[in-house]
């Protein structure tokens, strides 16, 4: 493994030719009256790991599409290390391509699929043979060569997508959905596989996943798409814990979100007190205060649940009305007492963890900085 690791690490030395710089400016697409991408600036670094995820229809696709070639932007610029790619054919763009159907040749042998681009670009047959080996033993997948693709798993083919796809050194990789076919063990295993090679290869990745988990495990910053514009732009873990709008908040990961009905003045130590809709009342950290057409949101791992929930700045009783221990996790939805709002829980089964049945009253609290406002 380690001999594995660090030969292509040097393979990866030979051949980065580091990421592009992208900067996005006012790109939109509009098919008749319909703005499929509103305009849309952004920029990504050099090197970046970028993903885009949202709902269905979005403009994922759209978005990714104009930055490879394929979808003629309706306006805005899209600038590649200083020059503007939009007036510039597919071929010229230097953009590698991976797509959820791997689309390799059916016909043609591993070696060939993964050649395949060189050679259109007439590079000498001895140059190409050493660049096929040094792409397939990036993806571990030297012994495959002489294969043909019918004769390869789906993860294999999506490697070999993954080589094809980089063995011109492309300083951009777009991937769309590229794991979407595989199963949640090989998607697994290709995530890891593909941040690896992200890393080795050095490109400046854009990565369209309907999956949340996948996108935050494998991105360095996430844009979240709604309508045709990205909503909100920041690492995973920003985006996780200040969410700025309802729908980022609901998309990422989950949450309990409730109307805000008043808030008060700011007290004393930087905090103030919401009343929900449904008369609850909460201590919350000043800053983004809530008031009507607000919301009001907690994540379920910043609940406490059990005897420590009394000393807690938020502290109620509530009845577990749903308990089921999962692996990894113990969920519940609890039950405020005499307010009837519901609350997501998720705590982790430690040694000893005091598993509460259905039906049980339990002590409930959270701290003035576990919960958060929202903009609808
Ligand atoms: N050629 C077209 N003509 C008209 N509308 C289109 C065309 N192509 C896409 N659209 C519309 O543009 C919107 C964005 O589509 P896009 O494929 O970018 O979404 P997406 O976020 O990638 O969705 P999915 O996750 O389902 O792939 C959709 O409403 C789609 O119906």
């Amino acid at each position: 493994m380690l001999q594995m690791v660090s030969r292509s690490a040097t393979t990866a030395e030979s051949r980065a030719a580091g990421g592009a710089a992208v900067s996005i400016h006012n790109l939109c697409k509009r098919y008749n009256n319909f703005e499929a991408v509103v305009p849309t600036s952004v920029e990504i670094a050099s090197g970046d790991f970028f993903a885009i995820i949202g709902p269905s229809g979005s403009g994922k696709s759209t978005l990714l599409g104009m930055i490879a070639g394929y979808i003629d932007p309706s306006a805005g610029r899209i600038v590649v290390d200083g020059r503007d790619i939009v007036p510039e054919p597919i071929y010229r763009r230097n953009i590698g391509m991976v797509f959820q159907n791997y689309a390799l040749f059916p016909h043609l042998s591993v070696a060939q699929n993964v050649a395949y681009p060189l050679k259109i670009r007439g590079v000498a047959k001895d140059e190409i043979a050493k660049r096929v080996r040094e792409s397939l033993a990036m993806v571990r997948l030297e012994a495959f060569a002489s294969r043909m693709p019918s004769e390869l798993s789906g993860g294999q083919q999506q490697r070999i997508a993954l080589a094809r796809a980089s063995i011109y050194q492309p300083s951009i990789l777009l991937m769309d959905e590229p794991l979407g076919a595989l199963d949640k063990n090989l998607r697994d295993e290709m995530q890891e596989e593909i941040k690896r090679f992200q890393q080795e290869l050095g490109a400046t990745v854009i990565y369209v996943t309907h999956d949340q988990q996948e996108a935050a495990f494998l991105a360095d910053r996430i844009a979240i798409m709604r309508d045709g514009a990205m909503t909100q732009i920041g690492s995973p873990r920003s985006l996780y814990e200040q969410p700025k709008s309802r729908f980022v908040a609901e998309f990422l990961g989950e949450a309990s979100i409730f109307p805000v009905k008043t808030a008060s003045a700011k007290l004393a130590d930087q905090t103030c007190r919401i009343t929900l809709e449904d008369g609850t009342e909460a201590v919350i950290r000043t800053g983004e205060d809530g008031g009507p057409g607000r919301f009001a949101c907690i994540r379920p791992e910043r609940i406490t649940i059990g005897p420590k929930a009394r000393g807690l700045a938020n502290s109620y009783t509530g009845v577990v009305r749903e308990s089921l221990y999962t692996p990894g996790s113990i969920r519940y939805r609890v039950e405020l007492k005499d307010a009837g709002c519901l609350l997501k829980v998720r705590a982790l089964p430690q040694h000893n963890t005091e598993v509460f049945e259905t039906g049980s009253s339990v002590d409930i609290g959270w701290s003035v900085d576990d919960m958060t406002i929202l903009a609808e």
